[in-house]
């Protein structure tokens, strides 16, 4: 018997895992039996009230909390008890929801600290390999340095300290220093928070296209229900620590789980409505 299409792609193996994640802060329950999965290649949102758990989720997955129960699988592995720094290494870049860049530094430099988090160098083939080494390791930095600051149209401001710029330019230097670290899958932890429009528009097109054209999967928390709805595939709610809904950005906005969360109804029109309002409030400013 032959396997109906979207069960295989349903099957297929995905690239990260949360599986039935417990995590608690005393006596708050941050997050209570969580799971979902991304896909590779995919756009995938975590959305949810204040308070409904969603930074606790980023930085369980990125390794700066133990859950009490569950794991956490990456590429197949269980990473749940691998230390943040070696999460990075492996392929999982981040982002912050405040901007965690040194601000007394260049762009430049900010960008290359996230590179060294991602040397290959070892010490023995330091010592074995002085020369050809290091020659080789600068010239693939400076090209990866090089294509970031050119995709991100950051090439103007490369040598400016991060003080001096606006947010949503920081923000976008907080992206490139993620993806200076090559990584498989980049979450993004709300990438469009305090922005103004356009600033917006542009980080979502950064967003389509660091997939697109560097073929990176994306995890992202973002408050901008509008924004989340158009750019991904697959969304995943999240309330008061649990998962409400998962699925398309169409099947969640038909979810009256999803409405009574944001809107105190279970009234779905209403949180259509006050989607397209959004949109139509997006379009006007582009
Ligand atoms: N370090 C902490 N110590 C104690 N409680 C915490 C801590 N971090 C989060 N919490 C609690 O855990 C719950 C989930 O918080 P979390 O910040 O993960 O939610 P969130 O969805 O990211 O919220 P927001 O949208 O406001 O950023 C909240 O009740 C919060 O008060």
């Amino acid at each position: 018997m032959q396997t109906p299409p979207h069960r295989e792609a349903a099957s297929a193996s995905p690239l990260l895992e949360a599986r039935g994640v417990t995590l608690a802060f005393g006596g708050v329950r941050a997050l209570s039996d969580v799971g979902f999965a991304v896909q590779p290649g995919t756009i995938t949102a975590v959305i949810g009230p204040n308070g409904a758990g969603k930074t606790s989720l980023f930085n369980t997955i990125s390794g700066f909390y133990r859950p009490a129960q569950g794991s956490i699988v990456f590429k197949g592995q269980d990473i749940t008890r691998v230390p943040a720094p070696r999460r990075a290494k492996m392929g999982l870049g981040r982002s912050f929801q405040n901007i965690a860049l040194f601000r007394g530094m260049t762009v430049l430099d900010n960008i290359k600290l996230g590179r060294h988090a991602h040397l290959k160098t070892n010490v023995l083939d330091a010592l074995l390999y002085v020369g050809r080494a290091r020659r080789e390791e600068a010239l693939l930095r400076r090209e990866v340095e090089e294509r970031i600051i050119d995709f991100l149209e950051i090439d103007h401001i490369r040598h400016a300290p991060v003080s001096a710029l606006s947010y949503g330019l920081q923000k976008r230097v907080e992206m490139a220093r993620a993806l200076a670290m090559q990584p498989e899958i980049l979450m993004l932890d709300e990438p469009v928070a305090g922005m103004n429009r356009e600033e917006t528009e542009d980080m979502a097109r950064f967003i389509l296209d660091v997939r697109a054209e560097w073929g990176v999967t994306v995890l992202m928390v973002e408050h901008d229900m509008g924004m989340v709805m158009d750019l991904s595939d697959h969304v995943v709610v999240l309330n008061f620590g649990q998962v409400i809904a998962s699925g398309t950005p169409a099947q969640v906005q038909a979810n009256p789980e999803v409405a009574r969360a944001y809107l105190g109804s279970g009234d779905v029109q209403s949180l259509r409505a006050k989607l397209r309002a959004a949109a139509t409030g997006r379009a006007e400013a582009a």
